[in-house]
């Protein structure tokens, strides 16, 4: 486990001081994705590269499994550095190395030698999908290849911390898409905790079990994914919200639903958690006499769950429709009549 605790950076510049990171108190489990997002300058890079003394606090504690590092000599730092691997948006690839020479390049400073690196680095080079290609050098690669050796390379010594700086900042949408799928994998096959700083609510959505949002160097709102993307309680947050709403129910869009709409009732189901996964719909069908028409919704898939809003109309005899709200009632959502007939 990782515990920051009052966590300050403050850079000292000939015009004045910044303080980068800002009184930042974070507990970061084992074996989870966390994600932190911030605009520009919030202190992401600042804060990411403190947790493996890349950085030195200006104040605070970083805490791995109860060990203080501010507290490491450089000797327990290099030792306590390998066990966290570290990827960057840029890659900061050996460019005079081919594949295979830069996933070999942090095993011969481990003193990792002979037939045990080579087996080593052709297990990583399976791992992140590179076969093939361990005779190209970076400058043959594709972006998103790129990236695979910079994962590879930085799990070369069994990590079991894995610091993502924007790592798919660089790359295009399809690109990001199958980086994170594999930072999902081995995330799960290799038990890795992961922490990545990012700009976009996509990764977060996609990947991330926990989230903490930064703003002027400090966390302003911070939790399981689900629950802030379900109730985000400050104003940065639900900005960032906005990159992957389509659609937002607005009271303008609800009163149209209800305006447009015929006979029917109308009801607003939220769902949260596993709920969504349920089908609850065809089950409404096959259990009740009734028609069950969806107006308007969206369910957004985040690790760990579902979310979303889905707007139904149903029609048919008044008891069996009351008997089918009973029936949602007593599903893991919540339902609102917004209009009966
Ligand atoms: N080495 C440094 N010296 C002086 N100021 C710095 C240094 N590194 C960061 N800063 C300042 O600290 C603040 C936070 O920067 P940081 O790079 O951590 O933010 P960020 O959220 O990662 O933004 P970006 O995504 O643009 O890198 C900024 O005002 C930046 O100018």
């Amino acid at each position: 486990m990782i515990t920051l605790k009052s966590l300050r950076k403050v850079f000292e510049l000939k015009s004045g001081n910044v303080t980068a990171v800002d009184d930042v108190n974070l507990t970061i489990d084992r074996g989870g994705i966390f994600g932190i997002i911030g605009y520009s300058g919030a202190g992401k890079s600042t804060l990411i590269r403190m947790l493996n003394m890349l950085e030195r606090p200006t104040e605070g504690e970083v805490e791995i499994d109860g060990q203080n590092l501010a507290k490491f000599t450089n000797k327990e730092l290099r030792k306590s550095r390998q066990e966290m691997g570290m990827i960057f948006q840029h890659f900061n690839l050996l460019w005079s190395r081919t594949v295979y020479d830069n996933i070999a390049f942090p095993l011969e400073i481990a003193g990792v030698k002979g037939e045990k690196r080579h087996e080593r680095v052709k297990e990583l080079i399976q791992l992140v999908g590179l076969e093939g290609r361990d005779k190209s050098y970076p400058s043959q690669l594709s972006g998103g290849q790129k990236q695979r050796v910079g994962i590879a390379r930085a799990l070369a010594n069994n990590p079991k911390v894995l610091l993502c700086d924007e790592a798919t900042s660089a790359l295009d949408p399809k690109t990001t898409d199958s980086i994170l799928d594999l930072l999902v994998d081995i995330n799960k096959k290799l038990k890795l905790t992961i922490v990545l700083i990012t700009h976009e609510m996509h990764v977060i959505r996609k990947i991330c079990t926990e989230v903490a949002v930064m703003d002027n160097g400090r966390v302003v709102e911070k939790g399981r994914v689900l629950d802030v993307f379900r109730h985000p309680k400050e104003q940065m947050t639900k900005e960032f919200l906005k990159q992957i709403t389509e659609q937002d129910d607005t009271d303008e869009t609800i009163q149209e639903l209800l305006n447009d709409a015929g006979s029917g009732d109308i009801i607003q189901l939220t769902f949260s958690g596993t709920s969504a996964e349920r089908p609850l719909i065809s089950e409404l069908i096959r259990t009740f006499q009734i028609d069950v028409s969806i107006l308007h919704g969206k369910i957004t898939k985040v690790q760990g769950g579902s979310y979303g809003t889905l707007f139904i109309q149903i029609t048919g005899d008044q008891s069996e429709k009351k008997k089918a709200l009973e029936f949602i009632m007593t599903k893991e959502v919540e339902a609102e009549v917004l209009s009966r007939d």
